[in-house]
């Protein structure tokens, strides 16, 4: 609450427009094998969000929060109306064989992102999270915090969307093989998501600087949107005055990130969906909060 009032400047502010932003793209690094799920969904979600379908639809729904869903970099040619188009790309290249992407790629989805938060706060909104749609992108967010903290893979690389014993053996050994393969500099975040990262991590990247640049209040999501405001924070250290952690999520580099940015999740719930839900699922804390400011009465108001 406290930080609330900071970033907004107001004692009680008014959060009632309330927006979750989707960044989506696709990985080339799916061909490698490390997740449990084919490419193809990333495109059928996006479907999916556009037919409020998705539990992130749901969700918004049920505390009266906006979903805008942003196509950075997803494979799919055509894009079913109620989507931003902001395609970067046709998905990333495999990172295992070389770059995922070209600097000046990355530069654009980051000022994608910075552009979509500072037109939320033109539109109005109050309160915003970030979250992602990208079938294979815990390996890409696994491999940026690895790069960007020195951490070994081991330590960071979850099982994602529930993969079995081997295949997180053979993701532990692609994020290795990725970071071997490209050197990323890890005082560099650019380069990092440049290489080994993905266009919705860097377009979630720049609507965290963005944001900040508006006083709009962030909520981040589980690991992915974590790893993209890490690197934001790492490229600008005040940004994380204006985040909030919503959830922790089973992966294990997201506890570790959200120790290195000073944030401490509001639900521990065992989460691990994505799709920005677990940033959704904590809206209605803020609320409270505010109600609790503005409505609660003090000792002074009970005549103590
Ligand atoms: C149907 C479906 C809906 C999702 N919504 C979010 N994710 C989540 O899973 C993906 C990352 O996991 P991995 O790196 O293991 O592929 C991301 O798209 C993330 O948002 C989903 C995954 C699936 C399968
Ligand atoms: O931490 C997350 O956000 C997460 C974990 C697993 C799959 N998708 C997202």
């Amino acid at each position: 609450m406290i930080r609330l009032a900071g970033i907004t400047g107001e004692v009680v502010p008014d959060i009632g427009r309330k927006a979750m932003v989707v960044f989506c793209g696709d990985h080339g690094v799916t061909a490698e094998g490390v997740s449990a799920y084919p490419p193809e969904v990333t495109g059928l979600m996006i479907h999916n969000f556009c037919k409020g379908g998705a539990a992130v639809n749901v969700l918004s729904r049920n505390v009266g929060a906006q979903v805008k869903v942003v196509d950075v970099g997803s494979s799919l040619r055509e894009l079913p109306d109620g989507v931003v188009d902001r395609k970067v790309r046709y998905g990333t290249a495999n990172m295992a064989v070389g770059p995922a992407m070209k600097r000046a790629e990355a530069e654009k989805a980051i000022q994608i992102g910075i552009e979509i938060a500072k037109d939320l706060k033109v539109e109005g909104v109050q309160l915003a999270g970030v979250g992602e749609m990208g079938i294979g992108n815990t390996t890409a967010a696994s491999a940026v915090a690895s790069a960007m903290t020195g951490i070994p893979a081991q330590e960071l690389v979850g099982r994602g969307t529930g993969i079995d014993e081997a295949t997180w053996q053979q993701k532990v050994e692609i994020v290795c093989k990725s970071l071997a393969v490209n050197q990323p500099d890890r005082v560099d975040a650019i380069d990092v998501l440049a290489k080994v990262g993905g266009l919705e991590i860097a377009a979630m990247t720049g609507f965290v600087l963005g944001a900040a640049s508006v006083r709009l209040p962030v909520v981040i999501d589980g690991l992915i949107s974590t790893v993209a405001a890490f690197a934001a924070v790492n490229l600008s250290s005040d940004v994380r005055q204006y985040l909030f952690a919503s959830h922790l999520s089973v992966e294990p580099a997201h506890r570790i990130l959200l120790d290195r940015i000073g944030l401490e999740s509001l639900i521990d719930a065992k989460m691990r969906l994505g799709e920005g839900s677990g940033a959704v699922l904590s809206f209605p804390m803020f609320d409270s909060a505010v109600a609790i400011a503005r409505e609660m009465a003090t000792f002074a108001d009970l005549g103590l």
